[in-house]
């Protein structure tokens, strides 16, 4: 017994002692460090309970920039929005380590997205040449070294993956297809998750999270990846899967290891498998990202790569567009006003459209719209308005755009976090300046910009025109904003102008829900579009009504890493809109 309680004794000191050794300690220079008791842990108890007010705390004590421990991770925290400048503009400051790690814990090892291991070669292969050629190991940003290194041919896998994404989902002619894949992918969406129950009951009690779900899953699956006419079910399948896998997407990111969580491995296994073996020879209207991301890959694929970049591409593309279209369509439901202006103003967008000539429909058109007709019943809306609405209409809808902006400032809580590449020193927007370690991280949450009473009047309430200027035709108000809607001859614009004090902040800076900077997320356009299409769908032609007003909690296990799901279900009543009148609106 006393051999026991000696050995747990000296077991607690060799704790005791490397946990003293290894910990942090602040360098001249640095900003000031905030002590935790718990080891590892650090501030994530406090910080996951009450994040904007547990920082507000720390910042009168520190200032503006102080140093802290979070669930492992040691980052500087930047508490003034003026201060995403610099954050923005240090080029030894980096996220691709961060995102690769991030996609290394949700679908494995080995992948190419933003790291592999032929990259690590590459990489030292370039540094020990560029020592030979005498070259200087300048550090290039991000964006330069992408499109630097885009050289078919001769570019490294990441790069290639990295180069994919953003040109297919940042590139204006790649968007407009993607665009007019949505739209039809939308159409059938809808008619797929919901119209043999309201056909059937008339009624649908169904709960609103679960069916944003539903609907993006649908709807991305079948936008990226093409459908194949011989399964039926392929999309359900493969949804029921990804719902589980899904569900513990944020442990997995808070890297707790898969093996702990056996059914959420045993889903990423199937999911793998069901996706490597999807036959892309029968499959139509593959997106032209995934077509150049398989092309990419190598056609024998035994480590299943190829898979692990698909998976993580339509993790990627349903993690926050999901509770992102959940909070948009719940505000608007809550919020008569805002639904009648939206409806009002897409109402006048095709009062104008149906004026002018119609357009002559390409046979594509025709086909999907017969295909579409066949698969649904009478009754069953054609939803042509939808089916036409083409990307440069969705972008004068600005009304909707300021209810979804205004959403996005409400429950977007993403903290971009960036690691020095090398010792580096950040200087803030008062002329302060501070040390940063190689390997440490940096971080700047965006609610902290989304809830500042110098930015935003009233930040907690829900104002759905926050986001809009108007003036009248020929007014030069806000000249830089290209969208714009015209109601009652006056001429309505996205705001584009937004101050802290006298110090103008970027329409970028002052929403960054989708990041900031250069790595802001390539998806934000693409999840615009999905959005603003499945609320207009649903507005348009069916009654949703919710269950109660109450806002739900958010989910803070999510914190982070873009926008939170509530905590609880919303049900909603879903019925479908008698057909519409002449005029009118709802
Ligand atoms: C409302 C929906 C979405 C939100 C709020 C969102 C948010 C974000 C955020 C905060 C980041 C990290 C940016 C940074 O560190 O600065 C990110 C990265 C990323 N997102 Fe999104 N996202 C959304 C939808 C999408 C969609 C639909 C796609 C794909 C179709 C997508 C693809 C990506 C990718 C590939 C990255 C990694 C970027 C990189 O390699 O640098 N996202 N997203």
């Amino acid at each position: 017994m006393a051999l026991f309680g000696t050995l747990v004794l000296v077991g607690l000191n060799v704790v005791f002692f490397v946990i003293f050794f290894n910990k942090r300690r602040r360098r001249m220079g640095e900003p000031p460090l905030v002590n935790h008791w718990l080891p590892f842990i650090g501030a994530a108890l406090d910080f996951g309970k009450d994040p904007i007010n547990y920082l507000k705390g720390l910042q009168s004590r520190h200032g503006d920039v102080f140093s802290m421990k979070i669930a492992g991770w040691d980052y500087h925290v930047f508490m003034n929005p003026l201060d995403v400048k610099s954050l923005e503009k240090n080029k030894d400051l980096d996220h691709r380590e961060i995102i690769g790690d991030f996609a290394s814990r949700m679908v494995g090892d080995p992948h190419a997205i933003l790291k592999c291991p032929e990259d690590e070669k590459d990489e030292k292969k370039g540094f020990l040449s560029s020592l030979i050629r005498g070259e200087s190991n300048h550090t290039k940003s991000p964006s330069t070294e992408r499109r630097d290194s885009f050289t078919p041919g001769k570019v490294p896998p990441r790069e290639k993956i990295t180069n994919i994404i953003e040109s297919n989902l940042r590139g204006s002619a790649q968007l407009n297809a993607l665009c007019e894949s949505c739209v039809k992918c939308t159409v059938k969406a809808i008619s797929r998750n919901l119209q043999d129950t309201v056909m059937e009951q008339k009624h649908v009690k169904t709960g609103l999270y679960k069916l944003c779900q539903r609907f993006v899953f649908d709807l991305t699956f079948n936008m990226l990846f093409g459908s194949n006419p011989d399964e039926e079910n392929e999309t359900q399948t493969i949804f029921d899967e990804f719902s589980v896998f899904n569900n513990n997407s944020a442990l997995l990111l808070d890297r707790i290891p898969i093996h702990l969580l056996p059914a959420t491995k045993r889903s990423r296994d199937r999911i793998l498998d069901l996706l490597g073996k999807l036959d892309w020879s029968r499959r139509y209207d593959v997106s032209r990202m995934v077509s150049e991301m398989n092309k990419c890959a190598p056609n024998s694929d035994p480590d299943g790569r190829r898979a692990r970049h698909l998976l993580v591409t339509l993790w990627a593309a349903q993690a926050n567009t999901v509770p992102a279209l959940f909070w948009t369509l719940f505000y608007l439901l809550r919020n008569g006003d805002a639904r009648y202006a939206v409806m009002s103003e897409l109402s006048e967008l095709l009062q104008k459209k149906n004026r002018r000539k119609l357009r002559r429909r390409s046979s594509d058109y025709i086909n999907f719209k017969k295909k579409i007709a066949a698969e649904t019943c009478d009754k069953w809306p054609e939803m042509e308005d939808i089916l036409e609405m083409q990307r440069k209409e969705i972008d004068k809808l600005v009304i909707l755009d300021s209810c979804f902006k205004e959403t996005m400032r409400l429950v977007g809580s993403s903290m971009s976090i960036r690691k020095a590449k090398k010792d580096t020193i950040l200087k803030t927007w008062n002329g302060d300046k501070y040390k940063i370690r190689k390997g440490d991280y940096t971080t700047f949450y965006a609610p902290l910009t989304h809830f500042d009473n110098d930015i935003y009047s009233d930040p907690e309430e829900y104002i759905y025109d926050r986001f809009l200027e108007s003036g009248y035709p020929g007014s030069s108000i806000s000249s830089d904003c290209s969208n714009s809607s015209i109601t009652c001859s006056k001429v309505l614009r996205a705001k584009c102008r937004f101050y802290k004090g006298e110090k103008r902040i970027s329409p970028s800076r002052a929403i960054m829900t989708f990041g900031y900077g250069l790595t802001r997320c390539p998806g934000r356009h693409i999840a615009t579009i999905e959005i603003k299409l499945l609320i207009l769908s649903m507005l348009k032609y069916f009654n949703v009504v919710l269950g109660s007003d109450d806002i739900p909690e958010q989910d803070l296990t999510h914190l982070g890493f873009g926008i939170m799901p509530p905590k609880n279900e919303v049900i909603v009543d879903i019925s479908l809109k008698a057909p519409e009148r002449k005029g009118s609106v709802f």
